[in-house]
């Protein structure tokens, strides 16, 4: 039987080639995630901070991200350097010994995160594009898909770090220039394929009308099969105004401290 070949380790292997794929299999994990949330309506009461006193001023969203990566870090997945939690203060230590990921990263990476603006955008600019307006009470459902997406788009956009660093490597002396400049202009110019961006919206736009049409035993298509779970053209505005303006954001940052 056919199966994905398990990735190549990026120590042996970080090349362009290799960050590009990840970031093409994670548009999956993205678009999936999407439909899975835009199943719910908004349910607005599971993002008001005065709603429930008993959680202290913070929306039932922020308690439910919060305890998750609580848990999450005291199982490890911080130490990995592709995951960001979007609240690093007072995250509980590993229970386990750290697995030997491999360290391509300068260690300043550590310091490189643009989390609140992805927070921002989510709940502000594109959950009300994915979904209807109205409440049917599944607060912790909403929540959980919530978090996923997060997740999805944190690790999408801070994978710009191990893009800067592939590029940098690719042309060290082009790069120490900008950055002995402090010339963020010169690096968004550097490490900018517009080519590369047009294929990748439309391939997510394409991954959204694959994944989210409603699959029928029908021979023909119904007017239910032509609507998708997520509009697609969404999928490609949430790539184009958002998703790759950050990344590039986190190269860029990433890049002006490479040579500390
Ligand atoms: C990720 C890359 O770097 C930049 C950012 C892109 C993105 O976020 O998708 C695409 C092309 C580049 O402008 C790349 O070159 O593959």
């Amino acid at each position: 039987m056919a199966q994905e070949k398990a990735p190549p380790s990026p120590s042996q292997d970080l090349t362009l080639e290799w960050v590009r794929d990840a970031l093409v299999r994670q548009e999956d994990s993205i678009v999936f995630a999407l439909i899975e949330r835009a199943r719910f309506p908004c349910n607005a009461p599971a993002y008001n901070p005065s709603l429930f006193p008993q959680l202290g001023g913070r929306s039932l969203v922020e308690v439910f991200v919060r305890g998750a990566e609580g848990l999450q870090a005291k199982c490890g997945r911080y130490q990995n350097p592709e995951e960001v939690p979007f609240f690093p203060d007072d995250l509980p230590a590993p229970l386990i010994t750290a697995y030997n990921f491999p360290q391509v990263l300068h260690p300043i990476s550590a310091s490189v995160a643009v989390s609140d603006a992805i927070w921002y955008m989510y709940f502000n600019d594109l959950l009300p594009l994915i979904t209807v307006e109205g409440e049917d009470g599944n607060y912790a459902s909403t929540a959980a898909s919530d978090l996923i997406c997060l997740q999805a788009l944190s690790r999408r956009i801070h994978f710009g770090k191990f893009v800067a660093e592939v590029k940098y490597r690719d042309a060290p002396l082009d790069y120490t220039t900008a950055i002995h400049a402090k010339d963020r202009d010169a690096l968004m110019k550097l490490l900018t394929f517009e080519a590369v961006e047009e294929m990748v919206k439309r391939r997510v736009k394409k991954k959204a009308m694959v994944f989210g049409q409603n699959v029928t035993l029908e021979d023909k298509d119904s007017d239910a099969a032509s609507q998708y779970k997520v509009d697609p053209s969404v999928v490609a505005r949430l790539y184009e105004d958002w998703v790759i303006p950050f990344t590039k954001v986190v190269e860029v940052d990433y890049l002006l401290r490479r040579l500390d």
